[in-house]
């Protein structure tokens, strides 16, 4: 059984990357779209499925007369009808939603019988556009209830039910979700029916991968990608470098799996490393990002580096004040602390986004999540502005997406019929996901930066912001504002490949520039060595810390445990944890 799942998995996974090519000549294609998404969930990613699936809805838009994209799409659509393709490649995208739908759904056929499409004329693409139409709104609720998305499935449903009234698959999707909903609420101890629509529950969490199709991932271990590292960790700290390092997977570390070293296992990662001597008190590093974002009025920190202005009232665009802060001339919106954070703005990422709302408001819930989306847009701006793939963007090529390790020959599983025991394929899930963030608003903030999103898929599909979420997640620096919300964040890709330890040997600030400076005094804890003195020696591991180390040890290893991905097993953790269950 092993064997087939694993000739399954390659089957599927090399149909993919045959429909993945096709993007390139036949961008406008609803049927391509469709084809793709149901390619996505049979290999379980839902998520990535769902961004197709919209796609295809945007794609079927665009048939209106007038819209942006008509003759492209109008074009594509009468193609796959001539084709003669496109009625075999909807019915087997209907069976597969057929078959895969849960057995109280299975008798709803999405049709009752062959679409037959036309093969001429506008009739054609009239009668295909139902039919396809019909299909992506199906594909696309059934893809959001898998990955918790309730209320956005709930709303296109709503649509569906609308347009596609004699459709029972829509009737069976509304039972599917008022159930789901009802289950939601009755959990929470709240009653569904005085619940507003708005509290309903919208995302979920999905596989955190390094999909087997991205090969934009360096190999960060090879001696010439650490030599490049290295040649932009020499910029910016002439004193450290960047080595291989083990470290111990901390995801395997529970109390009932305890600390003892036949327990523990170790993977090869990336660490800083001193290149000589360093006295105590020492700035070791002074990192500049353009990778930031800010939730709050921009006249507070600077839109570039995100340090702190001066007070900017009654600031002119474009002129200079005596604090040095100006604002962009065009969009008057967005300050910056010098010229050369407005110069670097300018050439690096603003002049796409200039004038472009980013929906930086939001509910204290949500607050967090919206930095990481100002983060993501941050990123797909510098990489349209300097033309390049986002995730080989110098920011965040190196970074480690904390992606699980899984092998998917063995991790990813079918039955007997080849149908997925989990819309996920059993493939454990770790990542945020909701169909907000993760595809309605990227693709929005791209068309308002008038990239074509059709042509463009391969630089922005969902699997890149997904990939993308995945490496700020795990590097990603945050700061509250005065009411404790998270309200700037940035990514520092060297500053970031520091390790962590409780007993740290730096401490850092963030203002502006992101700096290391080595500690003078060293945290207090009776289990220390007693040899170890403050400043770094020659070839010492910089260890930095992701938490309060002021902290007793049961809420620093809260703390930090989503940074880490696990308990902290350093040493201090190890000895305090155990003088703690001794007494
Ligand atoms: C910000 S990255 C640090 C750089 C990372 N080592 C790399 O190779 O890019 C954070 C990740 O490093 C690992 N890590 C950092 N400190 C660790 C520690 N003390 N023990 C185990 N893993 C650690 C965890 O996997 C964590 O998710």
């Amino acid at each position: 059984m092993e064997g087939s799942v694993g000739r399954i998995l390659q089957e599927r996974l090399a149909q993919l990357r045959e429909l993945q090519q096709g993007l390139t000549s036949r961008p406008y294609s609803a049927i391509l779209r469709l084809q793709l998404a149901k390619a996505y969930r049979e290999l379980g990613y839902p998520d990535l499925a769902a961004g197709d699936a919209y796609k295809a809805l945007l794609l079927l838009d665009e048939l209106t007369e007038g819209a942006e994209y008509h003759d492209e799409a109008l074009s594509a659509a009468q193609s796959d009808i001539d084709s003669g393709q496109s009625t075999h490649l909807l019915e087997k995208i209907n069976h597969h939603l057929s078959r895969s739908t849960s057995t109280e759904q299975a008798n709803h056929r999405i049709s009752s019988g062959r679409e037959n499409i036309a093969r001429e004329g506008n009739d054609a693409i009239g009668q295909a556009r139902i039919a396809w139409s019909k299909t992506a709104h199906a594909l696309l609720i059934a893809c959001l209830i898998d990955c918790g998305c309730l209320r956005s499935a709930l709303d296109y449903n709503n649509r569906a039910l609308k347009s596609f009234p004699a459709a029972a698959i829509f009737a069976s999707y509304h039972s599917t979700l008022n159930k789901r909903l009802r289950l939601h609420f009755d959990s929470e101890g709240d009653s569904f029916d005085f619940v507003h629509i708005d509290e309903y529950p919208d995302k979920g969490l999905v596989r955190r991968e390094l999909y087997p199709w991205n090969d934009h991932e360096p190999d960060r271990f090879s001696s010439e990608i650490i030599e490049g590292i290295n040649d932009d960790m020499a910029v910016v700290a002439s004193k450290l470098e960047v080595k291989v390092v083990e470290l111990p997977v901390l995801s395997a570390f529970t109390r009932e799996n305890p600390s003892s070293a036949e327990h523990i296992q170790y993977v090869k990662q990336l660490g800083v490393f001193a290149k000589e001597d360093v006295a105590p008190g020492e700035i070791i590093l002074q990192e500049k990002s353009l990778l930031t974002a800010v939730s709050r009025l921009h006249e507070s920190y600077c839109d570039a580096c995100s340090t702190t202005l001066p007070s900017s009232r009654n600031l002119q665009p474009g002129s200079q004040q005596h604090t040095d802060t100006l604002a962009c001339e065009d969009c008057e919106e967005v300050y910056y602390c010098s010229e050369e954070c407005l110069d670097l703005a300018q050439t690096h990422y603003h002049s796409v986004l200039c004038g472009i709302s980013l929906g930086q408001s939001s509910t204290p819930k949500e607050s967090s999540d919206i930095l990481y989306r100002l983060l993501l847009i941050r990123a797909l701006a510098l990489a349209e502005v300097q033309g390049m793939h986002p995730l080989d963007l110098k920011e965040l090529r190196y970074i480690w997406g904390d992606y699980h390790g899984l092998d998917l020959k063995e991790a990813f599983k079918v039955d007997s019929q080849g149908l997925l025991q989990d819309p996920f394929g059993s493939v454990a899930q770790t990542l945020p996901f909701s169909f907000q963030h993760n595809i309605l608003m990227p693709l929005n903030i791209l068309e308002k930066m008038d990239v074509n999103i059709f042509e463009n898929s391969l630089h922005y599909d969902t699997w890149v912001f997904n990939t993308l979420y995945s490496k700020f997640r795990g590097t990603a620096s945050g700061r509250h504002g005065p009411d404790g919300r998270p309200e700037l964040g940035a990514v520092h890709p060297l500053w970031s490949i520091a390790n962590h330890s409780c007993d740290p040997n730096v401490t850092w600030e963030w203002e502006g520039n992101m700096e290391f400076r080595t500690r003078e005094h060293l945290v207090d804890w009776a289990g220390r060595n007693p040899d170890r003195r403050p400043g770094l020696r020659k070839g010492d591991e910089v260890l930095s810390h992701y938490c309060d180390v002021r902290l007793p040890v049961k809420e620093r290893r809260e703390w930090a445990i989503g940074a880490l991905g696990g308990e902290c097993m350093c040493s201090r953790c190890l000895w305090e944890d155990a003088q703690e269950h001794n007494q």
